[in-house]
């Protein structure tokens, strides 16, 4: 076969305005050379507040480091653009087989429904269905998750020739019927009928899992109807159980794998791996490679997609999309996954959070991706069997599409059952490379992270992809504790990784991109930054109080780098949060939670770090809980912040709010009744506007602290501590 012409199945563009960026991002560098330079030279001069003077030098070092390291996620973005056409016109009849892993752990705080919703959307694919396969990892063994994945692989039969008729768009029936409230009913009559049915057996098994979940166990005559529940009897907790592994559809069950139209569905399995209490599970890696042990034995499709049990597909033609990167002739080989973003269908429109993570997932991750590709992120991703199972890129290497040999046809399902369970012991990995050299790491809160980072040191690329029509949506979380405590797993787990063996500092030197160890360090060094933020939130605020100027007088020439820093930075970042589609409200609350993070979230995780260093702390893995409740998610709805729990956390944020309050109260009290003279101000004049930007960001603090009465306000608990705190740390600093 002659090739005519060599049409690619994708092309990568690079971002216009890259010249007008870098030369702003130059002339910034030269400011803060200005402000290093000032700070040099005038600290032997201070006398009162040398030591003050020494603090806001390292704290000026580490932004400028710092800002400079994450130059190298905005310095050359790259946007993919994948051809479906082509892909179809090429390939449409040897379509790999593609395994979908959905990880779930705990019915409680991911509700059955939720789960099998998310199933019933990947089941739901435009792709050819005998080579698609869903695997459910029940890290909770849930019983009520299994009757809901049976009651599911019952409803598929209907849903998915539904969606295939009528190209519904998205394919989770829950997100689907509450998009018809605003996109309009189907008029085409057939469809409309249809849809009737489909819901009332929708509501129906809604309600049978509802019922089951409510009684906190499956109706006994369900039980009985399948024998997949006998694997429960020997059953004793969560956390010490037999492997339970159940084919609910697979194409070699004659009586049960097809739908309403004759079509054979997709193979669907229920695995909840093997727990015992001797044996530490790694959490979603552990389930990870067990799904990938027990896989390969069943269907061992070349692309794996993973997704959390919340990120239900919103977009049929995501596995096509992604294929268009590993299928393409001439590229292809060396992609090892393709990352779609991690978007939220339950951000609130000014986002009170930052859940959406906009930055990182509009700018950041395209900038990641033009220098070798994005982070793992967890879910929304697909990967090649291969890269993911440990395997080393070399340039002999060439993708086969073809050796598909079909090693499954006359598998019997029972054996198979048998046979894969195995897979799934806690003994199965001793003394292998599994969680070391193979599959997921293990022994870090951020499993993907470290993992796709030892991917593209094997000398394998990534690919970061983002659709018009979001492929994923899942659910961030809506309270700020549960939001602080996701960012310290996160920061934690990437701090882990800059002190492991896979360091981007040194393991990466040589194996990765430049651009990319800078890109990598920026997420690992989001801890350490609590060090210089909490420095700049306390110290320039108390010697406010006593009329020792840290900063430049706003006549002195050297106040001109500092306004420009701050000037130009804050332009920028709203102008570039307008640009992602933000409200200038988002932009405010992206800068409040911004630094709650670093004053909280990643102090606690500088501190669990160096505990865990030393063996007084084990690694945990808090799981985000998807539920929320009545009230409080009429005040997610309304944008009232969340606090409700008390927690220490919550305890340094309302400290730190009150501390800078009474400084700016203090200095108001003084000005107000002309104590100390005017011309104070302005030698003071940057640290006046630093302590009243930190009283007007925390504003909702004093409003959870004093003013609300819901439940969902600070308790008082945390206000009695934090006035305490720091009304101790005011006082004895006037004293001194
Ligand atoms: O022991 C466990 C713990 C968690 N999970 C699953 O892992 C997923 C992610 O957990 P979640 O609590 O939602 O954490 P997030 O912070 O939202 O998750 C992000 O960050 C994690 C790493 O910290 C990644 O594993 C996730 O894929 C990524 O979406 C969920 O589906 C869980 O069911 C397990 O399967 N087993
Ligand atoms: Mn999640």
């Amino acid at each position: 076969m002659g090739r005519v012409e060599y049409s690619p199945l994708f092309e990568t563009r690079r971002c216009r305005g890259r010249f007008i960026y870098r030369s702003f991002a130059i002339s910034l560098f030269v400011a803060i050379c200005f402000i290093w330079h000032y700070r040099f030279s005038h600290i032997t001069k201070g006398e009162d507040g040398n030591w003050a003077w020494l603090g806001m030098l390292a704290s000026e070092l580490w932004f400028g480091f710092y800002w400079v390291l994450t130059q190298a996620l905005r310095w050359n973005l790259v946007f993919r653009q994948p051809f479906k056409n082509r892909l179809s016109q090429r390939y449409e009849k040897k379509l790999p087989r593609v395994d979908i892993f959905v990880c779930t752990a705990d019915p409680d705080i991911e509700p059955a429904m939720m789960v099998i919703n998310t199933v019933l959307s990947v089941m739901a694919y435009d792709y050819p269905t005998e080579k698609l396969s869903v695997y459910l990892s029940d890290d909770a063994g849930s019983q009520i998750t299994f009757y809901a994945l049976l009651e599911a692989s019952n409803f598929a039969k209907h849903w998915v020739p539904f969606c295939k008729r009528f190209k519904v768009e998205p394919r989770s029936p829950s997100a689907y019927f509450k998009s018809l409230v605003s996109s309009g009913y189907p008029t085409d009559p057939s469809q409309a009928k249809e849809l009737g049915n489909i819901k009332k057996l929708y509501d129906e098994m809604e309600k049978r899992i509802e019922d089951a979940t409510k009684f906190g166990e499956v109706a006994k005559e369900a039980r009985l109807k399948h024998m997949g529940f006998s694997q429960w009897d020997s059953y004793s907790s969560r956390r010490d159980h037999d492997t339970i592994l159940q084919i609910l559809l697979h194409k070699n069950d004659h009586n049960n794998s097809k739908d309403v139209d004759g079509f054979v569905l997709p193979a669907l399995v229920y695995l909840a791996r093997e727990k015992r209490p001797q044996y530490f599970h790694n959490f979603k890696a552990g389930a990870m490679n067990s799904l990938l042990r027990v896989s390969s034995n069943i269907s061992n499709g070349k692309i794996i997609l993973n997704v959390d049990c919340d990120m239900y597909s919103n977009n049929s033609q995501s596995v096509r999309d992604a294929l268009c990167f590993f299928m393409d002739e001439e590229k292809g080989q060396e992609i090892a996954y393709v990352q779609f973003p991690q978007t939220f269908e339950n951000a609130t429109k000014n986002d009170l959070y930052g859940g959406s993570l906009t930055s990182i997932l509009e700018v950041e991750f395209p900038g990641l991706d033009g220098y070798g590709g994005p982070l793992y992120a967890g879910t929304g991703c697909f990967h090649k069997r291969e890269s993911l199972c440990g395997m080393k890129f070399s340039d002999q290497y060439c993708n086969d599409w073809n050796s598909e040999d079909d090693q499954f046809k006359e598998a019997n399902l029972q054996e198979l059952e048998q046979q894969s369970k195995v897979l799934a012991s806690c003994n199965y990995e001793e003394n292998t490379l599994w969680g070391k050299e193979m599959g997921l790491k293990y022994g870090c809160p951020v499993e993907d992270v470290i993992t796709g980072l030892s991917i593209q040191c094997q000398g394998w690329k990534s690919v970061y992809y983002n659709p018009p029509r979001k492929a994923f949506l899942g659910l961030a979380p809506t309270t700020l504790p549960q939001t602080l405590v996701q960012h310290k797993r996160w920061s934690e787990g990437d701090l882990q990784i800059l002190l492991s063996k896979y360091s981007p500092a040194w393991y990466g030197f040589g194996r990765i991109n430049f651009g990319l160890q800078m890109g990598y360090s920026v997420y690992c060094l989001w801890a350490p930054n609590c060090l210089a933020t909490l420095y700049y939130s306390i110290i320039p605020s108390l010697y406010l109080l006593k009329g020792i100027p840290l900063f430049p007088k706003i006549s002195s020439p050297w106040f001109i780098p500092f306004a420009y820093v701050i000037v130009g930075e804050t332009t920028y970042s709203l102008l570039e949060f307008f640009f992602c589609g933000g409200t200038f409200q988002g932009w405010w609350n992206d800068q409040r939670i911004w630094l709650y993070k670093r004053t909280s979230s990643y102090l606690f995780a500088c501190i669990d770090t160096i505990l865990k260093l030393f063996g007084f702390s084990e690694s945990t893995f808090t799981i985000t809980t998807k539920v929320t409740e009545e009230d409080a998610s009429k005040r997610h709805e309304k944008e009232i912040m969340e606090f409700g729990t008390s927690s220490p956390m919550l305890t340094v944020l309302a400290t730190l709010a009150l501390l800078n309050l009474f400084c700016f109260l203090s200095v108001l009290k003084d000005a107000i009744l002309g104590e100390g003279d005017i011309g104070a101000y302005e030698t003071m004049g940057l640290q006046v506007l630093l302590c009243g930007f930190l009283v007007f960001i925390n504003l909702p603090i004093y409003q959870g602290l004093f003013l609300r009465k819901d439940n969902g306000r600070l308790p008082s608990s945390i206000a009695i501590k934090s006035i305490v705190f720091a009304l101790g740390v005011f006082i004895s600093f006037i004293f001194t």
